[in-house]
């Protein structure tokens, strides 16, 4: 079934799901807060996904009153949703959030953000994909979440496409989580590679990384399947193991003593810190994050700590 889908937000993912929706015979809004008349001009996000011409279906404006879909998708970073929903008053009968993190002001994942700020029913569209792979209509599965599972079944449907199959769960919490925690671990396993320990110990740390994953996502009401799962596991091999994903190479970057450049959405950053500072749980890779972003300690120096600890079982 075609029809209105508006999507928030221009970046990377928020275009390469636009030119999905529109290739599949939707008719796609695509709302940008930056240089959105430039982008209906050219045709082309030539920032953030370049190489991908728009369908005639998709349409880009940078007025919130264009957009009149009862299905939208959020595809801001998650310390943005708050302030933005919060001042944008949007009239959708679902949200469908795609960001992967916890907000650091309120500890809330982003479909409460949803909740708390519009009448929305929210939903979570996460799993592994990056959006160059979606844009060039690469085979994808994603998972998407809503605690209402009729709407959740309606909005799977429309979502779904011949490339993108999307799997449904009512376990918000959990979707939430892996998509949120999965990026820290990325950039765990990125300071891994960067620092020349090589594919062995990134193994362990995954395995590791996975470990700490479920405790946390456990302890916030999380599902045991939805970790295992692509909102989990499946984001966790993707993101751990590619340079394409930006959290794994700021990892790299730190190993090295260097910086990606500005304006570079890495939201494991903010979940590490978030984590780190709840500090009512065992979360040594969460730590060992912050620490090594704040520059409090260096990756040497962590690897040390971490492989110094008491033996322990599995
Ligand atoms: N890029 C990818 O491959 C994937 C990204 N995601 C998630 O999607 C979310 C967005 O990521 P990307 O699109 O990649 O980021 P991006 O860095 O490419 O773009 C972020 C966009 O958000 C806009 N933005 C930032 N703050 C805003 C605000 N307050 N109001 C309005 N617009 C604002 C920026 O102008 C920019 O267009 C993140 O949570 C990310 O984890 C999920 C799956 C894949
Ligand atoms: O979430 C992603 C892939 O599923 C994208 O990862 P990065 O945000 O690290 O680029």
């Amino acid at each position: 079934m075609t029809g209105r889908i508006d999507i928030l937000g221009a970046g990377a993912f928020g275009t390469a799901l636009a030119l999905t929706y529109a290739r599949a015979g939707h008719a796609v809004t695509l709302w940008a807060r930056d240089g959105a008349e430039a982008m209906e001009a050219a045709r082309e996000n030539a920032r953030r996904l370049p190489g991908h011409r728009f369908p005639d279906s998709l349409r880009v404006t940078g007025d919130l009153g264009a957009l009149t879909a009862d299905l939208a998708l959020l595809a801001l970073p998650t310390q943005s949703l708050g302030p933005f929903l919060s001042s944008a008053r949007l009239r959708a009968g679902t949200l469908v959030s795609c960001a992967k993190g916890i907000d650091r002001d309120t500890g809330l994942g982003p479909t409460a953000l949803i909740a708390r700020h519009s009448g929305a029913t929210p939903a979570q569209l996460t799993g592994p994909s990056f959006a160059v792979d979606i844009a060039a209509g690469l085979p994808t599965a994603l998972t998407l979440a809503c605690a209402d599972d009729r709407i959740g079944a309606a909005v799977q449907d429309r979502l779904s496409t011949h490339h993108l199959r999307l799997y449904r769960t009512t376990d918000v919490i959990g979707a939430e989580m892996g998509g949120a925690l999965k990026n820290v671990v990325a950039i765990a396993a990125g300071a891994v590679i960067g620092a020349g320990y090589g594919d062995s110990a990134r193994a362990a740390l995954i395995a590791r990384g996975f470990a700490e994953m479920a405790r946390v996502a456990r302890a916030a009401g999380a599902q045991e399947a939805t970790l295992t799962g692509l909102s989990g596991l499946g984001d966790l091999v993707l993101t751990c193991g590619s340079e394409k994903s930006r959290n794994f190479r700021f990892g790299m970057a730190l190993a090295r003593g260097e910086t990606l450049g500005p304006g570079v959405t890495v939201e494991g950053l903010h979940t590490a810190h978030e984590i780190a500072a709840r500090g009512d749980l065992d979360t040594p890779l969460a730590d060992a994050v912050a620490a090594l972003a704040d520059g409090r300690a260096d990756v040497a120096t962590i690897a040390d700590a971490l492989l110094n600890r008491p033996l322990k079982p599995e």
